[in-house]
């Protein structure tokens, strides 16, 4: 309620605007104020003349639900509007105040149809909507509150003001315990709050319940092999386990297997708890076996933050949160690993190790397009990631060579 209330009012509190209008350049910032402000170039683009302009965002108190919601409506929105309206990610915030960000769209409705209108209101009567729209008149442009039926009667209307580029990239400000969770209790309420609309979450709290970490001495060392998709981590891994005599685990661990089709499908805060709790699953598991061999663990921590970091920031590497952020740091209640390795290759080299594994050559190259900026966040939140950091290891030679080449690190790092 609050969050929305500073939507509507943003120049009573310096709420800031950003519309990630091109994902390869820096979001277009705005604040409102009540006097005509001249719009600058980039706005004009983003404001056009003779459009049709509109920002919505959901309000409600319910965390998981408005995450629902909101990741339906982007659904709903992609799969109608995509002909003759562009939909932009947009977010109001204050900047650098933590968890202050709403998320929301911007449309600009290109047809001579009333498309997005129609779209709209049937939003905004099945759901807690808020929409907005914005008039251009010349060089200025202002927003108002937007009703399908008759004007809102209170509705003050506010120019958009060009406002300063954020020093932090507003999606950043929402990271801790919505994409990545610092303590098992952050993720385990998620789930407990979900188990209503997702019966599966029961099952998953059990299994966590069922596991928890036991104590772990002073036992064999715990060594972790991270990497994007297709870098070897496999391949690697079971020759460690081969040759090492060690015991070969992962995260997400193989009993939440059933239901990780279940949590993909859901928007980020409940899909990246599932993940969190995975590895507290997956540390009572190392617990364990590490007391009689060493242990090694394909993908753990790294992964869970480095991809969930990535997937929440929009747009470029610049955007990731700065070096020495609070977000790389590891859980204080996670069991730490010796030893993390991550595995890199140029993306050719992968991109033809996905061939050779016989992924579709559409899809593959699709993939090498869009998520460009993907894999470079990934790799260099992974590389970010502190306490402990991950040592990089060259994956691009034959598969024994890699082995040869971790093996040393293994037997200078941890003496095994
Ligand atoms: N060092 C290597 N050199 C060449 N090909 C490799 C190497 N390591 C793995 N591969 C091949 O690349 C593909 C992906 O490897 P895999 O171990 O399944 O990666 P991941 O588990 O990281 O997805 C497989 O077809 C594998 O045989
Ligand atoms: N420890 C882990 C492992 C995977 N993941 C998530 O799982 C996805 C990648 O998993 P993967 O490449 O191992 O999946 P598979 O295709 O191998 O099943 C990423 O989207 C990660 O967000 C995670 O969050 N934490």
């Amino acid at each position: 309620m609050l969050k929305s209330a500073m939507f509507r009012c943003g120049q009573l509190c310096s709420r800031v605007f950003a519309v990630e209008f091109d994902l390869r350049t820096e979001p277009l910032y705005f604040t409102l104020s009540s006097t005509p402000q001249e719009l600058h170039h980039a706005h004009q683009q983003l404001f056009g003349d003779g459009e049709k302009l509109f920002s919505l965002h959901v309000h409600c108190d319910n965390r998981t639900e408005k995450a629902r919601t909101h990741a339906e409506i982007k659904h709903k929105l992609s799969d109608t509007l995509s002909r003759d309206c562009d939909v932009f990610e947009a977010s109001a915030f204050i900047p650098n105040v933590k968890n202050s960000v709403v998320k929301g769209f911007f449309i600009r409705d290109k047809s001579t149809t009333s498309l997005s209108e129609d779209i709209l209101k049937t939003l905004q009567q099945s759901k807690s909507v808020c929409v907005f729209s914005y008039k251009r008149e010349g060089q200025h442009c202002w927003q108002e509150q937007w009703s399908p039926v008759s004007p809102v009667e209170d509705s003050v209307r506010k120019y958009v003001t060009p406002a300063a580029a954020a020093e932090h990239h507003p999606s950043t400000l929402n990271i801790r315990n919505a994409d990545v969770y610092y303590c098992m209790n952050e993720a385990y309420e998620v789930l407990q709050e979900c188990t209503d609309i997702i019966p599966e979450s029961k099952e998953v709290l059990k299994l966590v319940d069922e596991q928890l970490e036991k104590s772990r001495g002073e036992g064999f060392p715990v060594i972790v092999i991270e990497g994007l998709d297709a870098t070897g981590k496999t391949t690697l891994t079971e020759a460690l386990r081969d040759t090492l005599n060690a015991t070969l685990l992962k995260s997400p661990p193989q009993c939440l297997a059933p239901f990780r089709q279940r949590f993909d499908s859901e928007p980020p805060l409940i899909r990246r708890a599932f993940y969190a709790l995975g590895n507290y699953i997956t540390a009572a598991h190392i617990g364990k076996e590490s007391q009689r061999a060493p242990v090694i663990v394909d993908r753990y921590w790294h992964s869970t933050a480095a991809y969930a970091i990535a997937t929440a920031v929009g747009g470029r590497v610049e955007n990731l949160p700065k070096p020495d952020s609070e977000l790389y740091q590891w859980p204080e209640d996670l069991l730490k690993p010796n030893l993390v390795l991550l595995l890199t290759v140029s993306p050719e080299e992968r991109l033809r190790r996905l061939r050779d594994r016989g992924q579709d050559k559409t899809v593959e190259e699709a993939e090498l397009e869009i998520n460009q900026l993907f894999r470079l966040k990934v790799e260099e939140a992974y590389k970010r990631i502190q306490n402990p950091a991950c040592i990089i290891v060259d994956a691009s030679p034959s598969p024994q060579e890699v082995l040869q080449q971790v093996q040393h690190l293994i037997r200078n790092k941890c003496h095994l």
